[in-house]
């Protein structure tokens, strides 16, 4: 479904942000992928989206190569940023129109999954308000209803649960095993592990631009020993917080 060969991503700047990475999702799996803050995940979520080109390596998306059949491919996926970026001056239902417009969703089929997504995300309301009156979580709702419009083979989230209250997570999540048991495919983004843990049917962790561990939470378990999933994640990624001296924020 996703297949990464050897990719490397060098910005302008000369940040290696992603280093020969390599890896496979299938069809019906929900990928979890993990590393702290400034790892690789935004952008290898960009190069895979179709956003930000691989310095070099190869990616494939549905099999097919994405640098030579990158609309093909940007159709049947269904992408959502780490920052909701929503057009402020438009209504709810004019940003949701216009996304179904760009994707060539029937009105009659749009009319009913905007129904559906509008009252399980509880977004109904405030459909008709500006954008810029929302908040961040709503507007992150909104972002991930746009998503899912047109009802993509592949949704690609980075950092969809952060933000979302957790009605709206726990109906994600439940949407996201929905569709991986359908025989689609979820590759999302996440810091945290409780997540991971229990919605991921195997997860990736990057740290500085490498890929550290792919596999399942049992195989890491296994590989590592049975910790929290918390544990190993800074193990694997080699963070000093273990160690990390913390009474200096005491007060006397
Ligand atoms: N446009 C850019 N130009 C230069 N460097 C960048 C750019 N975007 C990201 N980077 C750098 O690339 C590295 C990886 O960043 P990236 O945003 O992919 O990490 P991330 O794992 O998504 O982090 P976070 O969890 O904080 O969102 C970082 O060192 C970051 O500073």
């Amino acid at each position: 479904m996703i297949e990464l060969k050897n990719v490397t991503k060098v910005y302008s700047g000369g940040v290696k942000a992603v280093d020969n990475l390599s890896l496979s999702v299938e069809k019906g799996e929900i990928f979890g992928f993990l590393g702290p803050n400034g790892a690789g995940k935004t952008t290898t979520i960009k190069m895979i989206v179709g956003l930000l080109k691989p310095t070099s390596g190869q990616i494939k998306v549905f099999g097919k190569e994405l640098s030579k059949e990158p609309e093909a491919i940007k159709q049947r996926i269904g992408y959502v940023a780490d920052e909701p970026l929503v057009m402020e001056k438009l209504r709810g239902y004019e940003y949701l129109n216009f996304i179904a417009d760009v994707f060539g969703v029937p009105s009659d089929v749009r009319r009913e999954r905007l129904e559906r997504l509008l009252a399980d995300f509880k977004l109904k309301d405030a459909i008709k308000d500006p954008v810029s009156s929302y908040s961040h979580g709503m507007k992150q709702k909104l972002t991930l209803i746009a998503a899912l419009l047109h009802a993509p083979d592949l949704w690609i989230l980075d950092e969809p649960i952060v933000g979302l209250d957790p009605e709206s997570a726990y109906i994600l999540k439940k949407m996201m095993r929905k569709h991986a048991d359908s025989g689609k495919t979820v590759f999302f983004s996440t810091h945290v592990m409780e997540v991971a843990e229990k919605v991921c049917d195997r997860i990736g962790i990057i740290g500085k631009g490498k890929l550290l561990f792919v596999g399942t939470v049992e195989e890491l378990k296994k590989a590592r020993g049975e910790e929290s999933l918390e544990k190993l994640f800074l193990e694997v990624t080699e963070s000093e917080m273990e160690a990390t001296d913390f009474s200096y924020l005491d007060a006397d």
